[in-house]
């Protein structure tokens, strides 16, 4: 078989005295991922500028591979480098360490520091969030658990952070996660958070984790986020459907959110003084994709079913893992063209010692860093 497009980047994985480490070049810098000994889990990355002939030590940021003996890796762009852990199952293997993508030049403007960031490959690439936003008592929270009730296996509800206290019957960790202003500033900076916003004289944020957990289960992310948040998010690597729910009128708001008796009556002044701004925005091109108003509420969940399923969104179909299985493996990168890697098994146990040769196909990539970099598609070549 003849390899096609670029030569595979010839790594080495260096036993030196403390650490080992892969070494790839791109641009003018080299990049070396170095793990210690003692502690297999803690990666760091360093870059060495060949032009200014120093090394740099990035903030690293993103959930950090479970890092194994070895790895093969291939810069797949100017953006990322591809890393497969050995060792892993397949689908635990798969990494991206982002050292130029649009995240990643952000984070460095921000931290005024070189900066890099790792994003776990997934396949197939699941159904689109979906974000909700509106007032203030319009009834997102009622809309959402009617939603959650009837399809449990099908949404998950991304639980936010919060630095407001929590309602009576509200419990942490299933509402919000219920925590300290200087506990939240502090994961925002390191950027754990997709995004974030001061409501209402608190701060709120959706952490990657809150999104990502729900969609690690394959179930479709529900957001109930303000229109600030929303901005953020459409601003971001996640692709999601975005909602507004809007009152009939806004006599009826204030009928709702008094009638509700979760807050004291400067809240409700503060919460319906923002209503109006955010109502404001609802209109604004190219912020949100549909607007439903909830006068009757059984209209109103009606009319969101349909919107959801509506949507052309298409089930993740790529049932790869649910044939191979997922027995530790380890695979090495032998070739790449433009937007496919080929993988060699190096275990060639239950695969009849033949040479198994797997396809990831790169060519429909989405998110990545703050999130997971999903759309890798993956088949077998041959076997012989
Ligand atoms: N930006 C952002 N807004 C959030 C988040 N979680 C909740 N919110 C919004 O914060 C506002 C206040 O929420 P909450 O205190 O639960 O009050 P409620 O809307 O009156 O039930 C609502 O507009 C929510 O949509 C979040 O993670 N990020
Ligand atoms: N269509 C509706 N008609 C009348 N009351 C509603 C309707 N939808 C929600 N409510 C009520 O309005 C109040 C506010 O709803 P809630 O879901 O808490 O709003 P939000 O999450 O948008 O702040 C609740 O007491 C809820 O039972």
């Amino acid at each position: 078989m003849s390899l096609q497009g670029e030569e595979a980047v010839h790594f080495s994985v260096v036993d030196a005295k403390d650490c080992k480490q892969s070494a790839f070049e791109v641009g003018d810098k080299t990049y070396v991922i170095c793990r210690s000994d003692d502690d297999l889990k803690t990666s760091a990355v360093k870059i060495h500028d060949k032009l200014t002939q120093t090394w740099l030590s990035p903030t690293i940021l993103g959930e950090q591979p479970l890092l194994t003996k070895s790895q093969s890796v291939i810069p797949v762009s100017d953006e990322k480098i591809l890393v497969i852990e050995k060792g892993v199952p397949l689908n635990e293997s798969i990494w991206f360490l982002e050292i130029d993508t649009p995240f990643v030049k952000q984070q460095r403007k921000i931290k005024e520091t070189e900066v890099v960031s790792w994003s776990k490959g997934v396949i197939g690439v699941g159904q689109k969030p979906v974000v909700i936003s509106g007032p203030s008592g319009v009834g997102k929270g009622t809309l959402i658990a009617k939603l959650m009730k009837d399809y449990p296996s099908k949404f998950g509800f991304s639980v936010s952070h919060t630095t407001r206290s929590p309602r009576e019957k509200e419990i942490d960790g299933v509402h919000y996660h219920f925590t300290e202003r200087i506990k939240i500033e502090k994961d925002i900076s390191e950027g754990k958070f997709l995004e974030f916003a001061h409501v209402h004289g608190n701060v709120y944020g959706t952490s990657i984790e809150a999104v990502e957990s729900v969609t690690d289960e394959g179930k479709r992310c529900i957001l109930d986020i303000d229109v600030q948040g929303a901005r953020s998010v459409r601003a971001s690597s996640l692709e999601a459907i975005f909602i507004f729910v809007c009152p009939p009128s806004f006599e009826e708001l204030e009928k709702r959110l008094r009638a509700r008796g979760t807050e004291t009556e400067e809240q409700i002044q503060k919460r319906l003084r923002n209503a109006q701004a955010e109502l404001d925005q609802s209109n604004e091109p190219g912020l949100f994709h549909h607007l439903l108003v909830n006068d009757d509420l059984e209209t109103c969940y009606e009319n969101l079913k349909k919107l959801l399923s509506l949507d052309d969104d298409q089930e993740d179909s790529d049932d790869f893992f649910n044939k191979e299985d997922k027995e530790t493996a380890s695979y090495s990168i032998v070739s790449k063209t433009d937007s496919e890697i080929l993988l060699q098994s190096e275990t060639n146990e239950g695969k009849n010692g033949a040479i198994h040769l797997l396809a990831l196909d790169l060519s429909s990539l989405s998110g990545g860093a703050p999130g997971r970099t999903r759309g890798l598609k993956i088949g077998s070549v041959n076997s012989f």
